[in-house]
């Protein structure tokens, strides 16, 4: 049944045009030109017509004259797409398939037929609109979430007259209206909305009815009007989305009427009429085009000519997009007319239409989901839908399943890990610096992406590295892929680590204040020292038990939630690195206490010559008696454990023992050892009874040539003793400080996995791809990170005493890598920051420093400046020109030594440069290849992520100690 809506004519729907996000989405496209050559007709069969044109390929068309007429200009014509007499109406519908279904899409689209009279007009459109319903409607049934409706109107011109093809009573002159949204519109056309493509089939069926039509001699069912069949489509998704935008297009069959000679068809009286009104209007398209096909600016195009190019004038050169399919007789007796047609095509392919995506919210529609919606609510607000709120229940409890599960989930795989840290650290027991056979710098052994870090730092393992570590950037991505679980369990390694550190240090301190405890007995510095250290041990105890309680929080916190914010765990370390940087404070303290320590050693005291005799003596007495006594009393730790830091000190006691030094013990004065014969006291060096003179009834009697032997051993071996302690504790520092460089690796990992988490990297894949990547060998990997550096450092203008220092430094130690990784990363992030900055000032935050490109530019100027000077002082006017004619610097320029400054570290790519720079740096600089710099001074501070800036002004280079 036809459903007509006279009162809303397609110029009343009530819409308003919305642009697409972003402004509407323009497309520029030349309207699609083809060509169908029909066969020759019966009658032209009959009049032995001859076939003037052949379609050599799917592009060309040819006049290809009988023999007879070779007198005519041959030519060609190339089109999008031509078809020859035997191709079927679907083939020719392929070719402008694309155009119609744009309409589906809310694209305007049309598709007209212009020819001359019978060259194949409708017969042509009659078959393309035919299959263009069909694909309409196969594309609604295959597109279920969006609603479409469709709506037509049918219209003829004729004697530019507009008809309404579906209302035939609405008159015969229906008005063209200018709209200004709409542009124009046909007064009281009727547009009637199509319930299916039978429906559709129906309507068009009818509009065709209506067309006037005429027989001539050309054609005995001629179009005598032009006919333009309207489908407007407008399509919503579906009601529940709540979307209330619609796309809205209009795609227009039009079949014109041809062209015609008033000669050939014969016409007179009415048919003259219209033949002159019909090529009239197609002169006026004619000109349209020609003028579009020449651009757009081109002057006045004169729609507004012809009632037909008024209501197509958004399909030449506006919003849509275009098809003509020019229809032509083979007839060798029309080829005027078939030159003229595709002369027309020609001009046509030039024309540029602006077709774009129109998308409408329909006021009606927007009340109707409105009033829609507040139905609903005030429904559930009188009478709550029990279903809906058991629907609802159900729904919650399924959510909170999920979450159990995945909560169950993520405890199970914190316990594996926890099981596997627990069976790994059963596995390699906790090493004793004074029980283990090996070095203690063996102690910082690691499992995990880490592990065999650490293992090459011990340098035990062949230094090969991952080759995903050969670069940074795409690799560093793969290898910061990292589960958040096992960053966070390796951070809790370290802890634990350094955890076992702080107790080496502890133990260690107990034997320096074992060790120390003898020299209370005679010697007043020492004294002082050893109540110092007592409170510095105090002091690192309090420093451990707060790690501690950290760490035990952490533990709590990490079986609780294994995806806790990692950002928060960084925070949490940074909250540490003031405890981390007391532990080394104390260290420091430790060692210079040592230091003043070995100072206040007899063998320093025997130095002084103009000590008198008998403090001289007393001196003796005093160095002697607690040596002994200290021996007695670290023997049995000493004799456990060999490899302690003063484990040196074994063999002086195992000679001691081969040469039966006395024995005692201080809470056993008067005791001898069994087995050992009982002695009696004797006289000192000078005379007088050692017990009676010193009060205390504890020291071995011995003869004074065994006592100066055991004087100068017992010395011997305290000075050993504190000596191999200094240099324990120094190597406590280092370990410290590789800790902290093994953090902040960590807290780099952690900084990349979020980076790459919010670029949406597909990490697995990532890791997988890292796993077959085979490893090479360490020193390689290091000249490609070296040469990173570098040509970073240059890049970020870094300091070029920074440069030299690391440069000299770190020149492919295995255990280098850890320094090296984190430059290269320091290094790319601050690129990255710098790149992203760009120009602008980057923001202050408290007092911190800021960095910028140019804040760093400066700052190399300040220290090229700096170094000019230097250059005036550390180096001889000899040594100056030696370098400045190396180096091109002429000898009689201005600025000389500037000029040569400027020059130093500014090739990356020239390895010769480089070293040559870094030796008049460290020359001028006053440091020497890893002479008074230690590798320490790179350590990073510890700071928090979230701000970043300290971390790429982590190191702590020595320009920082020259105050530059
Ligand atoms: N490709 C074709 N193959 C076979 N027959 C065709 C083809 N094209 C057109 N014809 C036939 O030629 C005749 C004229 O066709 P048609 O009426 O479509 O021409 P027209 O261009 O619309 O003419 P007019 O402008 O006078 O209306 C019809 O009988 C039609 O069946």
């Amino acid at each position: 049944m036809t459903v007509k809506s006279p009162a809303t004519p397609a110029s009343k729907i009530d819409r308003t045009p919305v642009s697409t996000p972003g402004g509407p989405k323009v497309k520029e496209e030349k309207i699609v030109v083809t060509v169908r050559l029909r066969p020759l007709s019966k009658r032209e069969q009959s009049l032995k017509d001859q076939v003037a044109w052949e379609c050599i390929d799917d592009h060309t068309i040819v006049y290809k004259p009988p023999s007879q007429e070779r007198s005519i200009t041959s030519a060609s014509y190339t089109f999008d797409k031509v078809f020859g007499p035997v191709s079927l109406t679907e083939a020719v519908y392929e070719g402008v398939k694309n155009v119609a279904l744009s309409a589906l899409m809310g694209i305007n689209a049309t598709i007209f037929a212009y020819g001359q009279t019978s060259s194949g007009k409708t017969y042509t459109m009659r078959g393309i609109t035919e299959k263009a319903v069909k694909d309409i409607y196969n594309h609604i049934m295959n597109t279920p979430e969006r609603d479409f409706t469709i709506k037509i109107s049918g219209l003829e011109i004729y004697n530019e007259n507009v008809r309404d093809l579906l209302n035939v009573d609405s008159g015969r002159n229906l008005k063209l209206l200018d709209d200004p949204e709409k542009g124009v519109v046909v007064e009281k056309l009727v547009e009637e909305t199509v319930s299916n493509d039978q429906h559709l089939r129906h309507l068009i069926s009818i509009c065709e009815a209506q067309r006037q039509v005429g027989e001539t001699a050309l054609n005995d069912t001629s179009s005598r009007s032009h006919q333009i069949i309207r489908l407007t489509i407008e399509s919503t998704l579906r009601e529940n989305s709540g979307c209330v935008k619609s796309f809205v297009a209009s795609l227009n069959f039009v079949d014109l009427a041809g062209s015609e000679r008033a000669s050939q068809t014969n016409a007179d009286g009415a048919r003259l009429r219209e033949g002159c009104h019909i090529n009239l209007s197609l002169m006026t398209l004619t000109t349209v085009i020609r003028k579009l096909s020449v651009g757009k600016r081109s002057g006045h195009i004169p729609y507004r000519d012809s009632k037909l190019t008024r209501i197509l004038q958004h399909s030449l050169g506006g919003n849509a997009r275009t098809a003509i399919i020019c229809t032509l007789s083979p007839a060798l007796s029309h080829v005027e007319q078939s030159r003229n047609t595709l002369s027309f095509a020609t001009r046509a392919k030039e024309v540029t239409n602006t077709a774009q995506v129109n998308m409408v919210i329909s006021d009606k529609q927007l009340v109707k989901h409105l009033q829609k919606e507040v139905a609903r609510l005030e429904a559930e607000l009188r009478t709550p839908d029990p279903d809906a709120l058991s629907r609802e229940k159900d729904m919650k409890i399924r959510q909170m399943k999920m979450e159990i599960e995945e909560l169950k989930r993520q405890r199970d795989l914190a316990q594996s890990q926890v099981d596997e840290l627990r069976r790994q650290m059963q596995e390699r027991p906790v090493l004793n610096p004074f029980e283990s056979p090996r070095p203690v710098a063996k102690c910082l052994t690691f499992s995990g992406p880490l592990s065999s870090k650490l293992d090459k730092l011990d340098g035990k393992e062949p230094p090969q590295v991952d080759r995903t570590r050969n670069t940074m950037g795409r690799q560093t991505l793969r290898q910061s892929s990292t589960a958040p679980f096992t960053l966070m369990h390796e951070i809790r390694k370290l802890e634990q680590l350094q955890e076992q550190l702080g107790d080496e240090a502890q133990r260690a301190l107990e034997v320096l204040q074992k060790e120390v405890a003898c020299h209370r007995l005679g010697n007043q510095d020492a004294a002082e020292t050893i109540a110092k250290l007592q409170v510095e041990i105090r002091e690192m105890r309090a420093v451990k038990s707060v790690v501690k309680q950290i760490e035990v929080g952490d533990v709590v916190a990490v079986n609780k939630s294994v995806s806790a914010n990692l950002k928060e765990e960084i925070s949490r370390l940074h909250s540490q690195g003031s405890t981390i940087a007391n532990l080394e404070e104390q260290l420091e303290n430790v060692q210079k206490s040592i230091d003043k320590l070995v100072l206040s050693l007899p063998s320093n005291n025997e130095q002084s010559d103009d000590v008198p005799t008998k403090s001289r003596s007393q001196v003796k007495k005093k160095k002697m008696l607690p040596l002994s006594s200290s021996n007695s009393a670290n023997r049995q730790n000493l004799i456990r454990s060999p490899c302690s830091p003063l484990s040196s000190t074994r063999d002086v006691l195992e000679s001691e023992l081969e040469n039966k030094a006395p024995e005692g013990d201080d809470n056993k004065p008067n005791e001898t050892l069994p087995g050992s014969e009982k002695v009696t006291p004797t006289k000192s060096e000078d005379g007088g009874d050692i017990s009676s003179r010193e009060g205390t009834p504890c020291y071995h009697r011995s003869s004074s040539v065994n006592m100066k032997k055991m004087q100068k051993m017992f010395q011997k071996a305290a000075e050993e003793n504190v000596r191999s302690i200094r240099a324990y504790v120094t190597e406590l520092k280092e370990r410290v400080a590789k800790l902290q460089y093994q953090k902040q690796l960590l807290v780099c990992q952690v900084l990349e996995l979020e980076a790459n988490e919010a670029a949406g990297y597909d990490l697995e894949n990532d890791e997988g791809a890292t796993e077959q990547e085979p490893t090479i060998p360490w020193n390689v990997t290091f000249c490609e990170w070296r040469q990173q550096i570098i040509e970073l450092w240059d890049l970020c203008h870094v300091s070029i005493i920074h440069r030299t220092q690391f440069y000299l430094l770190f020149k492919g130690d295995p255990a280098d890598q850890i320094y090296m990784e984190v430059e290269l990363r320091r290094l790319t992030w601050l690129q990255q920051h710098l790149a992203e900055l760009g120009n602008a000032s980057p923001a202050h935050l408290g007092d911190e420093p800021t960095i910028s490109l140019s804040s760093s530019i400066r700052a190399l100027k300040r220290e090229r400046e700096f170094l000019a000077k230097r250059l005036m002082t550390r180096l001889t006017a000899e040594e100056r020109d030696v370098l400045y004619i190396k180096w091109d610097v002429a000898l009689d320029g201005k600025q000389r030594k500037h000029q040569f400054v400027n020059k130093l570290w500014t090739n990356p790519h020239d390895v010769k440069h480089i070293q040559e720079s870094a030796e008049i740096v460290a020359k001028l600089v006053g440091f020497c290849e890893g002479g008074n710099v230690s590798k320490e001074m790179f350590e990073l501070n510890f700071a928090l992520p979230a701000d970043k800036r300290p971390w790429i002004l982590g190191w702590n280079p020595i320009s920082n100690l020259l105050h530059l």
